[in-house]
């Protein structure tokens, strides 16, 4: 692939060697993050973030670790994604890494929803944008941010690939006994209702580094990693391969999240309808965006929860119980799907933090080879670890996820093969 512009960053009498970068984009309903990899060494150039889009108190802040520089932070109204996007280029540009750099090999965006379709990271054409589209109203938080994100990296550089990386890639695995809903069969393919699963890109990753952890290549172990993020999803990895998981048709199924109900009985939706009186929107905001820990006690911070907790606060330790049940009772599922299980692997902002939750959720499960090493567990640090005993039956471990890294690596093994 050619170069569209000369770039300051590479003088122009050097030789220009292949382009081995890759931006990574990350676009969620209310934010930007973003890295730059150099996909030679794995070396990250910049990260940065654009936060609380849409407000007028929105964060852009850039860490340039290319020239080790100090990170820069503002604040100010950032009105759309457009707008943050712009943001990000002109911080990347700042460091002469802008997106007109000849050494930009290709950009990978998080989409999240990709319905049945998308098995494999893709090249985005107008095919692919239209059915990223058409799935909007299973991922209203997620697909429109994406598309933006994608839309705005081709207009700044149209000769560049945009690699779309599909949350919903790892679980088409999924057998249908696992996917599918029991409800009508023909409703149900008339309107594509299944159970599709997301962070995706997360659970590959974790499950391959526990593998990993454990000694063995990944076909040999049988997983459950619970991705606890904002959204928090579960899912149960036999061999490698996605058996099942906990979000389904959308990405409200399943835990008990920070903003989101996860798994309740569908009739409490009519309920609030014809007897609350309530909207198909009010009950989806309400679901959504006004449920899960900050619904259950006004926080949706973990942290904020547990030194509520520590104050003796009764509605921030009712939150915490109410999702350490859920938590609980997903790990017996996968066990009993899985029938064999070698690990139980933690993740994302809480799992990777919280030591409480992951003794709370493990606590009791001792007869299931289950537990955690209090010592271990207090212990922090960045890189993969085990929490429990030693000599565990099954081990129990914290293994930071890098969707980003993981979307990096994908898109240019990708490129480098279209190439
Ligand atoms: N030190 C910590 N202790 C407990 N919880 C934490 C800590 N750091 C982050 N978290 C939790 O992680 C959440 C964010 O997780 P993250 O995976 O970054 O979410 P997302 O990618 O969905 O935005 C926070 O809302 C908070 O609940
Ligand atoms: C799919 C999903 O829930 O993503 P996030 O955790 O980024 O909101
Ligand atoms: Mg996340």
């Amino acid at each position: 692939m050619s170069p569209a512009h000369p770039s300051s960053t590479t003088p122009s009498d050097e030789p220009r060697s292949t382009p081995s970068r890759v931006l990574v984009l990350n676009s969620g309903s209310s934010s930007v993050k973003y890295q730059l990899f150099d996909m030679r060494d794995g070396g990250r150039l910049a990260t940065g973030l654009v936060e609380r889009i849409g407000e007028r108190t929105s964060l852009v802040r850039h860490t340039p670790l290319a020239t080790g520089g100090e990170v820069r932070e503002r604040t100010g109204p950032v009105s759309d994604h457009d707008a943050a996007l712009k943001a990000m280029a002109e911080e990347l540009a700042a460091d002469g890494l802008g997106l007109d750099s000849p050494e930009l090999a290709a950009v990978g965006h998080r989409v999240v929803h990709g319905g049945k379709r998308f098995t494999e990271p893709t090249v985005v054409d107008d095919r692919v944008l239209a059915e990223v589209e058409r799935l909007i109203p299973v991922a209203p938080l997620h697909n429109p941010a994406n598309l933006t994100g994608i839309r705005t990296a081709m207009a700044l550089r149209p000769d560049l690939p945009q690699v779309a990386v599909f949350d919903t890639a790892f679980h088409t695995t999924m057998p249908e006994s696992a996917a599918r809903y029991a409800i009508d069969v023909r409703t149900a393919d008339e309107h594509r209702v299944r159970r599709y699963g997301f962070h995706g890109t997360s659970h590959a990753y974790v499950s391959r580094a526990t593998a990993e952890l454990l000694g063995k290549a990944p076909e040999e172990v049988n997983v459950i990693v619970l991705h606890l993020g904002n959204g928090a999803s579960a899912s149960a990895v036999r061999g490698g391969r996605c058996v099942d998981t906990s979000m389904g048709l959308t990405p409200l199924e399943g835990l008990v999240m920070g903003t989101r109900s996860g798994d309740m009985d569908p009739a409490v939706i009519f309920h609030l309808m014809r007897v609350g009186g309530m909207s198909a929107d009010e009950v989806d905001t309400l679901l959504n965006k006004k449920s899960g820990l900050v619904g259950l006690c006004g926080d949706n911070d973990m942290r904020e929860i547990r030194r509520r907790m520590d104050e003796g606060d009764e509605q921030a330790k009712l939150a915490f119980d109410i999702y350490i049940h859920r938590l609980k009772k997903y790990i017996g599922a996968y066990y009993a799907v899985l029938g064999r299980v070698d690990a139980v692997a933690f993740t994302a902002g809480v799992g990777e933090n919280a030591a409480p939750v992951r003794e709370a959720a493990v606590a009791g499960l001792e007869g299931m080879g289950l537990a955690v090493d209090a010592g271990r567990n207090a212990v922090r640090g960045d890189g993969p670890r085990l929490i429990s005993p030693e000599g565990a039956r099954v081990a129990v471990a914290v293994v930071p996820t890098d969707e980003e890294r993981e979307i990096a690596t994908q898109t240019y093994a990708l490129v480098g093969k279209n190439n």
